[in-house]
């Protein structure tokens, strides 16, 4: 851990970088930076590392992309692991990666604003931080996204995002609305089905569907491989080709594919192409039904776009999520007002006056992994020319007089 000193009851100077945010990407910079010899200090809203995975996930959550692209750096799976390991071998394998590398975040901590004045003055509800380094790990998924839609102040029943949803068990032989339709709301209307719920998914929009695997080869891997020989919009093509012999046409379903191919979207936009685990089998025998756009929700159940109106016992919003950096980070206009660097991959990671950003590629955890390992060997650069010279650390410049803590 960064040692770090006190200069009186709430203010902390940090030897090495503050990150914030203790998931997989906060995890894998601190391993990068223990690899390197430069301390640091996390700080992490929640009580326990990976709190997305933790807390905010469903029971029967996998990895969709096999291991190799979920791996953090210098540390690989277990050997025993699945292809597709379950979400609670994945928080065992954070777990063990913590403990590895012997990374101790400071719990409890919610970064609530920070801001480069010389330096940077990170502010939680108990200290203010200072580090010649700051480095964003809060991630893309950090806050539920919550639409209003209208009426939904008075429906009768149970209003949750899928954040919550933990199993299909509570809404046994229930009619449930699940609005949205990305990898969250297809697992969570599969999941529902094995209830003998009834879920009516909402899809207002077009939307990549694509098989998680052809022939035994995970389609991710396989659009990784292309990748390196073809263009973008080639490999794109080819996918829609495997997509169309694996699955058929999805549009007869309701399931309208966007004009913009599925890695070319996802790069442009963060929307991430649906990897079918089974929803689009229940979806073509009619378990799960798929239905247009919401106008309102009443109060036994909701009208939508194509006139019907249906009554639900239960409402479950799988509308995604967003980066909540804008809160808390201020003087920069390294970020859209959306929390996204506004640099292009692959140079997202770096910005003004010792400020990184590791996590944020839209390219998942293999993102984070390749953004963790740059930034780690710039800090450890301007780490080593600091403690070579005369003023170590520059901790000394601030506080003369601080004592060890
Ligand atoms: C249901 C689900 C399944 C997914 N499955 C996959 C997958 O199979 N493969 C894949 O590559 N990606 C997947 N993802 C994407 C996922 O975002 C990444 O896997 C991964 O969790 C990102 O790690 P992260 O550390 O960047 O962000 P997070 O895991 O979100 O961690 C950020 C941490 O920062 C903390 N934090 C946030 N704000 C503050 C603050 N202000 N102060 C202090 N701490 C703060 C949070 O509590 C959290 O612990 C999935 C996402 C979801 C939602
Ligand atoms: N097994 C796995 O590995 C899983 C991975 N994930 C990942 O987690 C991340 C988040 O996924 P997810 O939670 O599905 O979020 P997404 O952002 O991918 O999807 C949100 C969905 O909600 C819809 N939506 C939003 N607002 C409304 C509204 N007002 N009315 C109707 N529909 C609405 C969106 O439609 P529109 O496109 O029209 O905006 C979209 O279909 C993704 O990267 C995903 O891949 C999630 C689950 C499982
Ligand atoms: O599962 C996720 O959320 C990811 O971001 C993983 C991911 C990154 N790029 C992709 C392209 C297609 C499918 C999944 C991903």
């Amino acid at each position: 851990m960064g040692s770090w000193k006190k200069e009186d009851g709430n203010y902390v100077w940090i030897h090495g970088p503050v990150i914030v945010g203790a998931g997989p990407s906060g995890l894998a910079v601190s391993a990068c930076l223990k690899q390197n010899g430069v301390p640091f200090l996390i700080l992490e809203r929640s009580n326990c590392i990976a709190s997305l995975w933790q807390e905010k996930t469903y029971h029967c959550l996998k990895l969709h992309l096999p291991s190799q692209f979920c791996q953090l750096p210098f540390l690989s799976f277990p050997e025993n692991f699945p292809k597709y390991p379950t979400k609670h071998q994945f928080i065992s394998y954070m777990e063990s990666y913590a403990t590895h590398f012997s990374i101790q975040p400071r719990f409890k901590q919610t970064v609530e604003r920070a801001e480069f004045d010389g330096f940077w003055r990170v502010q939680t509800q108990d200290f203010e931080y200072f580090s010649w380094w700051l480095i964003v790990a809060t991630g893309e998924n950090a806050e539920p996204v919550v639409p209003e839609i209208q009426g939904i102040e008075n429906f009768h029943g149970p209003v949750i995002h899928s954040s919550v949803y933990k199993s299909g068990s509570v809404f046994r032989n229930q009619r449930v609305l699940v609005v949205g339709c990305g990898n969250s709301g297809m697992e969570v209307s599969l999941d529902l089905c094995r209830f003998n719920a009834t879920p009516h998914m909402v899809v207002r929009n077009s939307i990549h569907i694509l098989p998680r695997e052809v022939l035994g080869v995970s389609t991710f891997a396989i659009a990784m491989a292309l990748l390196k020989w073809l263009p973008l919009r080639q490999v794109d093509k080819f996918l829609l080709l495997l997509a169309n012999f694996s699955l058929g046409n999805t549009d007869r379903l309701g399931l309208r594919r966007p004009k913009m191919g599925p890695i070319e979207l996802k790069n442009a936009t963060g929307k991430t192409p649906v990897l079918d685990v089974g929803a689009l089998s229940q979806i073509k025998c009619g378990k799960i039904k798929v239905m247009e756009g919401v106008t309102e929700i009443t109060k036994n159940g909701a009208k939508f776009m194509d006139g019907q109106e249906k009554e639900f016992d239960s409402i479950i919003l799988a509308t995604g999520y967003k980066s909540n950096v804008p809160n808390w980070l201020k003087g920069t206009d390294f970020f859209t007002k959306d929390g996204m660097p506004k640099t292009a991959f692959p140079n997202g990671w770096r910005g003004e006056n010792g400020l990184y950003v590791v996590g944020f590629t839209r390219r998942g955890l293999i993102g984070t992994s390749w953004d963790a390992v740059n930034i780690a060997g710039d800090i450890a650069d301007q780490w080593r020319i600091i403690n070579g010279g005369k003023n170590s650390c520059g901790s000394k410049i601030l506080f003369k007089d601080s004592q060890e803590k």
